[in-house]
This record gives C-alpha cells, structure tokens and sequence, in this order.
C-alpha cells in the first residue's frame, strides 16, 4: 500500500546494550515529497534513527515504517523505498565505479541499470571515472559515489546523514543542485548536517533532536519567527567608547567605529534601542539589522531543552 507519508515514526525509542537511551520515545512523519532536515547537536540520535530506517540497527520499541511498510518486519520493501548515504563507506578499493554501482544494482535486483548509472555519473560529475579504481579516487569523488551508491535504485526517500562534511564548496553546490532536482521529481529527501546555512536554504520543515527527544518540529519559518533575536550593527563616524549598561548587555562585538548588538524584539523594543545609541557621543553613519537566522533558533531551542 502507498502512503501520503514517507516516513512513519511513533513513540521509537532505542536503548543500546551500555544502556544508553539513544531515542526516548520520538513521533515523527514526513511527507512524501519533502525536503526535510533533521538536525541535532553530536549524540543527539540522529544516526540512531537513519539506522533504524535502513535496518542496521534494531528497535527497542516503537514504530518506523517507509510508505506503510515496517523498517524490520518488511525489511525488504521497506528498504528498497530508501537509499542513505552514508558518512563513510565499507567497500572493496579493487572496484572501478561503474563495477561498484553495478554491484550496488544488483542488492536490489536491478540487472540491466546502465542507463540510469550513466545518468547518475553524468549528474554526479563522475562519467570520467567510470573505469577507474575506487581506491585511485580523491575524498571528493569518492564522496560522489557514496551518493550514486544510495541512488542505484532511485528510492523515493533518501536520507543524507552528514553529506558535505569536510567537502569543498564547489562540490556542495553541485551536490545540492543535483539533490534539489531530485526533490523536485517528486522523491523525498531527508537531510542531517551540521551546517545549519546548508538546512535553512534547503529544507521545508525541520526537526530538532536533543538527548534523544523531539525538542522541535515545523516549518522552517516557524522556527525562524519562533526567535526573537535580531543582530544590529551600527557603525559611528568616530569611536563611541563605552557604552552605556542597557547597550553594553547587548554586545557581541566590536571593531574600531563599529559595535554589533544582539537584541530580542520582547525585551529591548528596536526603538529604544536607537534612541540610546543616538545618545551617545557619535554619529550614527549606518545600520544594519540582520533577520533572525536558523542558528539563532537552534541555540534558542537547544537551550530551553536543557
Ligand atoms: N552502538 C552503540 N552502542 C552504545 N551507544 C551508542 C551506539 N551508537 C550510538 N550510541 C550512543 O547513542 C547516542 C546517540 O548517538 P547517535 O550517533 O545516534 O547521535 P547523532 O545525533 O547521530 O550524533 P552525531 O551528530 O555525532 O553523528 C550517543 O550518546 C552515542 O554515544
């Protein structure tokens, strides 16, 4: 049976044999169709919970389908609805790439892919290296076939656990050009990173993990307006010096003529705020006031959880 959601998680919880509860308890859907982010500090469960979809690592309890179908129970067809990509890959190095991924077609039953493995290098910039060693391959590349690999079977959801970790700028751009258009074909992607830049561009809606608990969910312009922190930088005609209490609780940094200011909408209404640093012994030449940025939310929300 298909379902409207991609992926289908209830009351999941995992307590490793240490006895660390990894999860503890966490309800989350995600629509088909979506490009949703998944974002937590180090430790926070999320490999635990892309591991219990992928089937590497068992439940203690709860439930975690892919379009209807149980991660364990139907493993294979729950499976094949997925790709991840890994942070790392176990592979054999004596494999060119066209071998591997051919391989990789093969777990799935899929026998004659060529075409679409011809895509995927295309897309994934790899056509040159088709016949070339895994082990004769940069990081970089290699990091692009850990993305083809997840992709032989053109799931429906991938997840990306960590994908630009350590990879270069021209690099990430092309991947998210590629995973963009994938998206847009309708499929689901699910994306974990550490760059919060990288989910407030790409991502609709966003969950936050914290010590194995749901401590956030919803649209990322939810979560954006949910703070009300703003930064201001205002820059004088001369040195102010020291500012006044009210404005020096506020700083968060300094540079010769110019001080920047983080203010809360609640707490330190913008209007206020000016008339005081209109007060002081400088002019005023410029001001900037930046939007609040998924960063900001993240620390907020992070900090209530504690
Ligand atoms: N096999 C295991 N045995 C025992 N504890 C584990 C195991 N795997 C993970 N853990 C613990 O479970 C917690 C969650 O780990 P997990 O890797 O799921 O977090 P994460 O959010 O993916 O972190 P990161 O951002 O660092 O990748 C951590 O405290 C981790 O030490």
């Amino acid at each position: 049976m298909i379902d409207s959601l991609a992926i289908h998680i209830a009351g999941l919880r995992k307590l490793y044999g240490s006895g660390h509860l990894a999860l503890a308890g966490v309800d989350l859907d995600v629509h088909a169709g979506e490009f949703f982010g998944l974002l937590g500090p180090n430790g926070a469960g999320k490999s635990s919970l892309i591991n219990i979809l992928a089937g590497t690592v068992r439940r203690s309890s709860g439930v975690a389908e892919i379009f209807g179908f149980d991660v364990e129970q139907d493993f294979r067809r729950s499976r094949r609805l997925l790709g991840v990509v890994p942070q790392e890959l176990a592979y054999d190095p004596f494999f060119t790439v066209r071998e591997f991924l051919r391989m990789q077609s093969g777990y799935f039953g899929l026998r004659h892919n060529d075409d679409w493995l011809d895509e995927l290098m295309a897309e994934l910039d790899l056509t040159d290296k088709a016949d070339t060693n895994l082990r004769a391959l940069s990081g970089g590349m290699k990091r692009r076939v850990l993305i083809a690999q997840a992709l032989v079977h053109k799931p429906p959801v991938v997840v990306l656990d960590e994908p630009t970790a350590g990879v270069d700028v021209e690099l990430r751009q092309g991947l998210w050009r590629f995973m963009r258009r994938y998206n847009e074909e309708g499929h689901t992607v699910i994306l974990t990173t550490h760059y919060l830049e990288e989910a407030e561009e790409l991502c609709q809606r966003i969950a936050i993990l914290q010590q194995g608990r749901l401590v956030a969910l919803d649209n990322k312009d939810e979560l954006l307006r949910s703070t009300g922190w703003r930064v201001l930088t205002v820059t004088f005609d001369h040195d102010p010096g020291t500012l006044p209490p009210e404005l020096a609780d506020l700083l968060t940094g300094a540079a010769e003529n110019t001080r920047v200011l983080r203010i809360d909408a609640q707490s330190n209404p913008l209007g206020d705020v000016l008339i005081r640093l209109q007060a002081l012994p400088a002019q005023i030449v410029d001001l900037h006031l930046q939007e609040p940025r998924l960063e900001d939310a993240f620390t907020d929300i992070l900090g209530q959880g504690r």
